[in-house]
């Protein structure tokens, strides 16, 4: 579906060049779930942001090719990846008021993304709309449809993102860190809901997030990125299962025991000091 070789993206300021990521290569094959992760400043942001055609002025991909659907997206003409992005693929960034406009009403929000792409009357729009607020389970979708960003919860809001990237069925749905904005009790609904959706139209998925939780339980593949590199690779099971590289293996050591398994541990050592105490 996706696949980026040798991507390499340099930041250019007054002073020095910077080089975000070097040499970066992987696949997102069809109907498959690839996580990137990776320590914070490792590159993950800059390399979605490469294929996507979205890094800011003073960034240049140097090298590299991201082929997807026939075109190599690094070479594309911006008129080109304006015909990919939101209709061929779905982005939900890490800050869901970042993705909205603040000064425009949602509906208004949902008609500028459907007519990018389609034609359609007001009334088709409001209703389409509707119906995808309605599945990503947005509550009272007619009274959101009137309203504006800064009326919404962060996860509300991040629903609203997700309905808005999936309205044209995109194949492809890149998420970066897309619940690190958010309250830790919304998280997993808002991961639950990506997957739900990803799944329901059959697509693929390239979720960026530093935790390696969410990568094993989200994801089948793994990219493994660290100073601008990927450093491995491969199935989640036979990565987090054997990792390769010493960075990883650090990672995954790093990766708290989640509260059951510290509890389960604690009776475990207090059971083996009761023993020890009273020798049975
Ligand atoms: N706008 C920018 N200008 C200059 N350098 C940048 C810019 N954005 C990122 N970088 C640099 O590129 C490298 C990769 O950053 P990137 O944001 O991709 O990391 P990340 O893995 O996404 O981190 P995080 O998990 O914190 O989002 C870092 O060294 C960072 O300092």
């Amino acid at each position: 579906m996706l696949k980026v070789s040798g991507l390499t993206t340099e930041f250019r300021g007054r002073v020095r060049t910077v080089r975000a990521v070097e040499d970066i290569s992987f696949e997102v094959p069809a109907g498959t779930a690839v996580g990137v992760v990776g320590e914070t400043g490792s590159g993950k942001s800059v390399t979605i942001r490469s294929v996507l055609g979205l890094l800011p002025s003073y960034g240049r991909v140097v090298a590299g090719e991201a082929g997807f659907e026939g075109l190599d997206l690094l070479t594309a003409t911006r008129a080109q990846l304006r015909q990919v992005r939101g209709r061929r693929i779905g982005f939900v960034a890490q800050n869901p008021f970042g993705s909205l406009n603040p000064v425009l009403s949602i509906e208004k929000q949902f008609a500028n993304v459907i007519r990018a792409h389609r034609r359609m009357s007001r009334s088709d729009v409001r209703d389409l709309a509707l119906e995808r607020l309605e599945s990503v389970q947005v509550r009272g979708p007619e009274r959101v449809l009137r309203g504006y960003a800064h009326e919404l919860s962060g996860g509300m809001a991040q629903r609203v993102v997700i309905a808005l990237a999936m309205v044209h069925d995109p194949p492809l749905v890149i998420a970066d860190e897309p619940t690190t904005a958010l309250d830790v009790t919304v998280q997993r609904q808002i991961l639950d809901l990506i997957r739900e959706q990803v799944s329901a139209g059959n697509r693929s998925l390239l979720l960026v997030t530093h935790d390696l939780g969410v990568v094993a339980q989200y994801c089948q593949e793994v990219v493994v990125m660290k100073s601008g590199r990927v450093v491995e690779s491969g199935s989640v099971a036979g990565v987090f299962g054997a990792p390769a590289h010493e960075y990883t293996r650090q990672l995954l050591a790093a990766v708290p025991p989640a509260p059951w398994e510290s509890a389960h541990r604690d009776s475990a050592h207090r059971g083996s000091a009761h023993a020890e105490v009273t020798g049975s």
